[in-house]
């Protein structure tokens, strides 16, 4: 059986949100920023070059859509009107899978505090 490998590449981005949950006067309704990392994954076998795909190519993609979203308001992009870590998941998803079939995973994280969310697929 050929074995199969997962290639990972990470981004980052700084933006501000607001969610719309909770009391009227929560903390989260109020604009604040937070630094995210994104790290995407993609599976496959090994190619005759010896890697699964040049891990160069998935480095542009992900920092092209990190860079869409860098220094603005998540609120304002179409499918992160509610931009939770799990909107996010599958904003990159969305974006990344055309060129990347084999896509496996997106993780998205505010590491200054802990949290993170993946999306498998
Ligand atoms: N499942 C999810 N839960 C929450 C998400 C999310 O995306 N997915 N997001 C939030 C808010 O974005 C919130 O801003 C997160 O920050 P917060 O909980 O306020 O964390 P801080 O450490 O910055 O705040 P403290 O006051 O220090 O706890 C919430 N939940
Ligand atoms: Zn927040």
């Amino acid at each position: 059986m050929m074995p199969v490998f997962e290639i990972t590449k990470a981004a980052t981005f700084d933006a501000a949100h607001y969610i719309e949950q909770g009391p009227a006067d929560h903390r989260y309704r109020k604009l604040h920023g937070h630094s995210f990392k994104v790290e995407a994954s993609v599976k496959g076998q090994m190619q005759d070059a010896g890697w699964v795909a040049d891990l160069e190519g998935l480095d542009t993609a992900l920092k092209s859509v990190a860079a869409e979203l860098d220094h603005g308001l998540l609120n304002d992009r179409p499918g992160l009107e509610s931009p939770t870590l799990e909107r996010l998941c599958l904003y990159f998803a969305e974006r990344l899978t055309p060129a990347f079939p084999g896509l496996s995973r997106v993780e998205i994280s505010r590491p200054t505090i802990g949290e993170r969310c993946a999306l498998s697929l």
